[in-house]
């Protein structure tokens, strides 16, 4: 299935190119005009990406963009609660593939992995959080074949409390069974606020689950994806 057969709802932008890196270029140059026009009026931007495999060739397309990358803070907007030495970590990916060349001058703002359960490093992730200036520029989402975006997993037991839109908390610990590690995320009042949201996606399987989550758009917790489907949001695909 490919991206144009899609009925996307009211305001989703498609940007469609045959490779992966071609989309990780339209994405690049999108985030950092983005990033450069919040620049020419504010004192720093805020950059929140996500982890996992697809963000690879759009990190190495992004920090050779030139930007006063000084002024950027960087953010994950989820984290598997391991050490970084970890190939699981989403900073060390960010740390050695986005934060290299012209971009090595932005700072990283969260998760810093304490040598301590999730839980206990609350308070301290919570204080980070509250670092970042919020509304958030540009948030660059992934998202898994179960609807999940951030660590906002259907199967997490914390799912309900860290989609609610009142909820204060900036950050929270998930532990969904599905997967091999404790989770932490920014909650979806803090991800919801972004100036500019990609969600940024390779492969026919992912346009068959963007597919499934467009036909319930209202059933949030079955596919936390559905939150971010609205006007506004820019889709990024290759095939
Ligand atoms: O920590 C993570 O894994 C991400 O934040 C997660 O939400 C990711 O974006 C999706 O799981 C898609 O991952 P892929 O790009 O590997 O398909």
């Amino acid at each position: 299935m490919r991206m144009s057969e899609l009925q996307l709802p009211e305001g989703v932008v498609p940007h469609l190119a045959e490779t992966q890196d071609a989309v990780a270029q339209m994405l690049a140059d999108q985030v950092a005009e983005c990033l450069r026009l919040h620049l020419a009026e504010n004192p720093e931007a805020t950059l929140v990406v996500s982890g996992g495999s697809t963000p690879l060739p759009f990190f190495r397309a992004l920090r050779e963009k030139p930007l006063e990358w000084a002024r950027v803070k960087v953010a994950l907007a989820d984290e598997r609660w391991v050490p970084v030495s970890d190939p699981a970590s989403n900073a060390a990916l960010v740390q050695s593939e986005l934060l290299q060349g012209a971009a090595a001058d932005a700072r990283l703002v969260l998760f810093h992995y304490a040598n301590k359960g999730a839980l206990d490093a609350l308070p301290e992730l919570e204080a980070a959080a509250a670092e970042l200036p919020l509304p958030i520029d540009v948030l660059v989402l992934g998202m898994g074949n179960d609807g999940h975006t951030a660590s906002l997993f259907p199967d997490a037991p914390e799912l309900a409390r860290a989609m609610d839109l009142s909820v204060e908390q900036r950050v929270m610990v998930m532990t969904p069974p599905s997967q091999a590690h404790q989770r932490v995320t920014l909650t979806l009042p803090v991800l919801t606020q972004a100036r500019f949201t990609a969600l940024h996606l390779k492969g026919q399987d992912k346009i068959a689950t963007l597919a499934r989550a467009i036909e319930a758009p209202a059933d949030w917790s079955a596919m936390p994806i559905r939150a971010f489907l609205q006007a506004g949001l820019h889709v990024y695909w290759s095939p």
